[in-house]
Formats: C-alpha cells, structure tokens, sequence
C-alpha cells in the first residue's frame, strides 16, 4: 500500500536555461529545456560528463538560481526547496553520529510528534527493506544499505518528485542490479514522479519511461526517447537491445569517442 499522501502533479520545464560564471566568464550551461513530466512517470536523463544534469536537477530541487525560463510543479513556480521535492546524491551523506532511524528522522523537522515521527520512520524503513535496522549506524552498513537509507530519508516528507542523482553509482555491479529492482519496487508503490540521472544506458533504458539524451554544452535535451517495454524489462530482449542501439547513435552523436564501437 502506497504512504504517500498527495498526488503527484505534472512538473514542466520551459525554455530554461542556466548560465554559470567561471573565472569571471559566462558558461551557458543549459539552453532551452523543455520538458513535461507526467504525474507519476520515471524520467532517465543521460548525457555527456559535465553537460548540466546535475545542474538540472539542483534546478529541479531549488537549490541552484538564478536562470530564465520556468520550472512549474502543476500550477506552481519553483522558486527555491521544498518538501515536495526529494533529491539522492551519489554518495549517501548520512550523518554517521545519527542512528539509521534518526537520519531518516532529519528531514521531518519539528512538526510530528515524537510517537508520529517514530510511525513514519518505521513506515519507510519497511518500504526500502531496512526495518531491522532502525538502531544501527551508518558505518554498519553496506553502501546499497546506505543508500536506501538516504532514499528513504528523502521520500519522508512525501515528495510529489523525487530526483536521484547517479544514486547506484558508487555500489558493485550486484548491488547496483539490486538496487535498480527495488527503485521500481518503490517507485510503483509511491507512484512518486522520478527524474534519475545516470551514466548507464542500460540502467536508463531498464528504469525509465522516457529517456532524456542531453548534448555536450550548452546542453539541450536533444531527443527523449519512449521506452515502451513491459515491466518486469529483459535486458537481453530484442526490443530493449533495439532501444539501446537507438540511444547509442544518438549519445554519441555529437561526442567525439577515439574508438569504434559496437553493441
Ligand atoms: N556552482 C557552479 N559554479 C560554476 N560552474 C558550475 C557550477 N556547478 C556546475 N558548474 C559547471 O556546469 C557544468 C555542468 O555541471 P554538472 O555538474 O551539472 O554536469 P553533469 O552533467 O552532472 O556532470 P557529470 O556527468 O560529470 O556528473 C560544468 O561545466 C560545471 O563546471
């Protein structure tokens, strides 16, 4: 059963762009982003290193400032952080003097009571598979654990959109698979709307609905691919291999690789 109170609304992006000051000189970072995310859809957005997806996500999130366009959350401007956003870094900053418990208590700041706050913590330790350890420290887990502790932490406040961040890409191989499975096991019980950036074609095509394929700077969302393959995905399947061949042209399109390569 889903824990998560509100319904999504649709997140559109509108002509956005984003330019930095580096070394006293202008960077356009992102240019003309457009992008309407359906309630509930699982956005994968995937691009060359240093293209802007972070930024865009930290746009997303209301962390970063100071750019034109519109980033609208069903009729609202995003003009800065909000509990109705939820954001997982690649590295899963916990605070390792805070038990497994109290760092998923964090966010919730001082609104629920203790008894509340105890519920609520439970409640989302059981959905990232963690229940039995509400005691532990950080240093007593696994990455993968570590990592669904901070999934957990940000899905506390209910998020309408929860924007992951290269979230697997510091756990093994294994683990990363894991990880994949519970992400859409959580995803599909919270319905929350999701935007992941990765580096991974294969994790991008296997999680999203939609596949963003951003260019090199100034990065604009140059296709987005539909990925309209039955869940639970084969990644072997002829269809997904066909999506791959597809965002393989595309990513490389406008990136310079010195070898040849073949899928
Ligand atoms: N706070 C900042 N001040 C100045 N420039 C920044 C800042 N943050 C990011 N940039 C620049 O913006 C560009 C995009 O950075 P960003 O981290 O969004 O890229 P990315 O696509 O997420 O990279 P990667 O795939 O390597 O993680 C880079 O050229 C970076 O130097």
């Amino acid at each position: 059963m889903s824990i998560t109170a509100t319904t999504p609304q649709t997140l559109t992006i509108t002509n956005l762009n984003k330019t930095f000051q580096i070394a006293g000189k202008p960077v356009p970072v992102l240019k003309d982003i457009n992008l309407t995310v359906k309630p509930g859809e699982f956005i994968s957005i995937i691009g060359p290193s240093g293209c802007g997806k972070s930024t865009l996500l930290r746009l997303v999130v209301g962390l970063e400032r100071g750019f034109t366009g519109e980033i609208r959350l069903g009729e609202n401007l995003i003009q800065g952080p909000g509990v109705n956003r939820g954001m997982v870094f690649q590295e899963a900053r916990l605070y390792p003097w805070l038990t497994v418990a109290e760092n998923v208590a964090f966010g919730l700041g001082n609104g629920p009571s203790k008894a509340e706050k105890q519920r609520i913590v439970q409640e989302h330790l059981e959905l990232v598979g963690l229940a039995g350890f509400v005691n532990a420290y950080p240093h007593q887990l696994s990455g993968g654990m570590q990592q669904r502790v901070s999934i957990a932490r940000a899905l506390v406040n209910r998020p309408q959109v929860l924007l992951l961040d290269e979230p697997f890409g510091a756990l093994d191989a294994m683990t990363r698979i894991n990880m994949q499975q519970e992400i859409i096991r959580i995803w599909q019980a919270e319905k929350t709307t999701i935007l992941l950036v990765t580096h991974d074609i294969d994790e991008a095509i296997f999680l999203g609905d939609r596949v963003v394929v951003m260019s090199k700077l100034p990065a604009t969302a140059k296709s987005i691919i539909p990925v309209d393959l039955l869940r639970p995905r084969d990644r072997n399947s002829f269809d997904f291999v066909r999506i791959r061949k597809t965002i393989y042209s595309e990513f490389f399109a406008d990136v310079e690789v010195p070898f040849a390569y073949s899928i």
